[in-house]
């Protein structure tokens, strides 16, 4: 049984010092990666979730994929009943994936692209190709009270293809600014992130940005005026593995806080 809706409440992070602070969003998938390469009942997403929620995260986000490589259907439908932030699922727009969400109605939903083979998200969705069928399966989520969010590069004509699908949020995909490999292809992935930031908020939407981001990269993203939220988690999982998931969590508040301060 899903407990009853809560509507989708802006719940500041107790921790924050500072009313403007960049929101974080912490995706616990990787814990469920660790338990995945055995098939054991171990290393539990629930228990990361609440620690990561209790050490300052706003929001858990889990990515549910087709092929169950990691997340899987249980770790949503416990969480979706426990969770004392917010839940935002990540999942293709599949007929199977649409199902789910509509049932659990989490309180964010992002919108990915997915292929089997990939080792991780590549890209961001292709918003102008897929427009009707995006438009109908924001629709019927919004129907459901679900807050829908699209995973889209940093590119204007993406976040024009957004507003015209309705979606109230977009998260911009990092990944080639985290992947650069000289200042300057990161500076030019960095500026093109910068007006990207702008142009969707100029449509009136909420623009979060992810994936890639780690405990130094992650200060110009956070400085960026307009920003609303980063969900970061393989650099945060990663370093749980030494100092623990509590610490790790609160070392990634603490880079976002001190870029974020306007
Ligand atoms: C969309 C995105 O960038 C990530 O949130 C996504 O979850 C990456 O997929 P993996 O977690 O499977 O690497
Ligand atoms: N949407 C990005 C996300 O949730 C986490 O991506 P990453 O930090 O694991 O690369």
């Amino acid at each position: 049984m899903v407990p009853p809706f809560r509507p989708y409440e802006a719940r500041r992070n107790p921790l924050s010092t500072h009313a403007n602070e960049v929101l974080l969003g912490v995706n616990i998938d990787h814990v469920a990666t660790v338990r995945q390469a055995r098939g054991t009942r171990y290393p539990e997403p629930i228990q990361a979730a609440l620690v990561a929620e209790q050490a300052g995260a706003d929001a858990i986000t889990l990515h549910l994929r087709e092929d169950r490589r990691h997340i899987q259907d249980r770790d949503v439908e416990l969480l979706r009943g426990i969770l004392q932030t917010r839940m935002n699922l990540e999942m293709a727009a599949t007929a199977e994936m649409g199902e789910i969400a509509a049932r659990l109605r989490p309180h964010d939903c992002c919108l990915v692209p997915e292929r089997r083979e990939e080792l991780t998200t590549e890209g961001g969705l292709d918003l102008i190709a897929n427009q009707a069928h995006l438009t109908e399966f924001c629709a019927r989520l919004a129907e459901a009270g679900v807050r829908v969010s699209l995973f889209v590069d940093p590119e204007p004509a993406q976040l024009d293809a957004a507003r015209a699908i309705g979606a109230p949020v977009v998260e911009l995909h990092t990944g080639h600014y985290a992947d650069a490999q000289t200042r300057e292809t990161r500076a030019e992935a960095l500026a093109r992130i910068e007006r990207a930031v702008e142009h969707g908020l100029s449509l009136g939407l909420q623009v979060n940005a992810g994936h890639g981001l780690d405990y130094d990269n992650v200060k110009p993203i956070a400085a960026i005026p307009g920003i609303t939220e980063l969900n970061i988690g393989h650099a945060i999982i990663a370093r749980a593995l030494f100092s623990g998931l509590d610490r790790a969590v609160r070392d990634m508040r603490a880079q976002i806080a001190v870029a974020s301060r306007r």
